[in-house]
């Protein structure tokens, strides 16, 4: 057995969707205040448990709304599950929404420094990364004008080169393969398979059963906020595209 560096036991997230139509912010206030507004509690996650060992490249698949992405928030610490516990041993580097944390009233090197200090990074290691940061994200003209004037690819691609500045231990990646224009995405998929050469732990979400395949050793198949079953890629992949194959036919 290899040490363990994510535990999840018996996990579950609970929203509270909306049940009514609300056409404004307004209207949205009104009842709220007026207490009218109906939420239907709703179980994203239940009862998942699962462990990950140091060097397993685990893939998350399952239908849209399965929870992968919750979950993976979750592992994150984005959020916190309301029942369960997860326990994480090592430095996580999430590439989930790139950027979440960035201010678009502020130029490109100030969300640089914003943005780490999210992720947690000290202020000195990133002006230790800043020219690489800024290098690869290809910016360089762009770096002193504000992000309000950026492109939704240029956002993205300052969000990748900072959040794979560092050497994670734990790598989470949300179908963020696909950064940016074709040039961009070919050396982004480049600088995640050189991260993977190291020991990195690797979970990963996506929707391409070949790309999970490609990158991972173990599959966790989530369907409605359940774990069906963990195990071997190309068992669970086989199995899912099966229960696909039979849905579809
Ligand atoms: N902040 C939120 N508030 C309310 N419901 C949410 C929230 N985030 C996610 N959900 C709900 O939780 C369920 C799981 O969503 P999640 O994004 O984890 O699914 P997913 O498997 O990643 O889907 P996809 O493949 O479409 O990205 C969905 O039904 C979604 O509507």
């Amino acid at each position: 057995m290899g040490e363990t560096v994510i535990k999840a036991e018996n996990v579950g997230m609970e929203f509270n969707l909306s049940q009514e139509k609300v056409d404004n912010l307004k209207e949205y206030v009104i009842k709220f205040l007026k207490r009218q507004l109906m939420f239907q509690p709703f179980w994203a996650l239940k009862n998942v448990s699962f462990e990950v060992e140091k060097g397993d490249r685990v893939g998350l698949v399952g239908l849209n709304g399965a929870g992968k992405s919750t979950l993976l928030k979750l592992i994150s610490g984005v959020m916190k599950p309301t029942e369960g516990s997860i326990d994480v041993n090592g430095r996580i580097s999430p590439l989930l929404e790139l950027g979440a944390g960035f201010d678009p009233d502020y130029t490109g090197r100030e969300n640089i420094f914003l943005n780490g200090a999210l992720l947690g990074h000290p202020k000195s290691f990133l002006e230790s990364k800043f020219d690489e940061i800024v290098e690869f994200s290809e910016l360089e003209e762009f770096i002193d004008v504000p992000l309000k004037n950026y492109s939704s690819g240029m956002r993205a691609r300052l969000g990748f080169s900072i959040a794979t500045s560092v050497h994670p231990e734990i790598l989470i990646l949300d179908e963020v393969l696909s950064v940016g224009d074709a040039k961009f995405k070919e050396k982004s998929q480049q600088k995640i398979k050189a991260l993977l050469d190291g020991k990195v732990t690797l979970l990963f979400v996506s929707h391409s059963i070949g790309d999970v395949k490609n990158l991972c050793n173990k599959a966790v198949w989530l369907q409605k906020g359940r774990v069906i079953t963990y195990g071997p890629v190309d068992e669970v992949c086989e199995k899912y595209d099966n229960w696909i194959h039979e849905k579809t036919v």
